[in-house]
């Protein structure tokens, strides 16, 4: 695996975050002023209650959202004012994503699918696949390189998510509940691999309900009403 060379090197940091959501029945304020720092290499757990803004958080973090109000530097620059394409720029190549729906094209073989961002990113063809298919093998899909992701399983689609993620060699990687439909052994797996990745350099970032997880993260921040709160409930 790629070792980043920049271990240690600021990744993130955010100070003050706001967010507040408009919606029929009142504005909720999902981020109440929150300050967080992440450098590379190290591994971050958000925990809390259904509702707590974690999920609003790893948005902010992965610039798929923008906050209200604060300032967010973003690998050493300050993109609290930069428009949405400038921000899908700076997080394409850079930052992977592991998210509950995972986003795959169900008519699409697996392969093709993990090689998608990639092809965003313009990485040339040939690594693509090399890469694709290292992945794949990496979370115990390298039999089914072809199949079309409608025909998996919950948990096999989740790892060619998690395969997806892990090719373009991010230097952040975003996860929300990445074990959400898997059992304990592929749990384990996903853990082994997370772990591999910060041990390599990258961040990694994620929320989860699951106490087999907590084990693997550095630090574990407990978040309750849009803040972070010592020890939690
Ligand atoms: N698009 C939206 N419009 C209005 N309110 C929203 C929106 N998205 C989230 N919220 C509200 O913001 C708050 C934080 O939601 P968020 O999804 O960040 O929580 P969470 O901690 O990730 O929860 P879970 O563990 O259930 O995924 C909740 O009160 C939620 O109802």
């Amino acid at each position: 695996m790629r070792a980043h060379a920049d271990a240690g090197a600021a990744i993130l940091n955010g100070r003050g975050l706001m967010r507040r959501y408009r919606a029929a029945d009142g504005d909720v304020l999902a981020l109440d002023s929150v300050d967080i720092a992440l450098r590379a290499g190290e591994l971050l757990a958000l925990v809390g209650h259904s509702g707590s803004g974690k999920t609003t958080l790893l948005s902010i973090m992965g610039l798929l959202d923008r906050p209200d109000g604060g300032t967010l530097e973003m690998f050493g620059r300050d993109v609290s004012r930069w428009g949405w394409g400038r921000l899908a720029k700076l997080r394409r190549g850079r930052i992977g994503f592991l998210f509950q729906d995972a986003g795959l094209i169900e008519r699409m073989p697996v392969i093709e699918n993990v090689m998608l961002p990639m092809r965003y990113a313009r990485v040339p063809g040939a690594r693509r696949s090399q890469n694709a298919r290292n992945a794949l093998e990496r979370v115990g899909l390298g039999d089914k390189v072809n199949r079309l992701v409608g025909t998996l399983s919950g948990g096999e689609r989740q790892r060619v998510g998690l395969a997806r993620a892990l090719a373009m060699q991010p230097r952040f990687l975003v996860c929300d509940e990445p074990s959400a439909s898997l059992d304990k052994v592929t749990t384990g797996l996903v853990a082994e691999l997370l772990r591999e990745q910060a041990q390599a350099g990258a961040a990694v970032v994620l929320a989860t309900h699951d106490p087999l997880l907590l084990p693997i993260a550095g630090r574990v921040l407990h978040m309750e009403r849009g803040r972070f709160v010592a020890g939690g409930s």
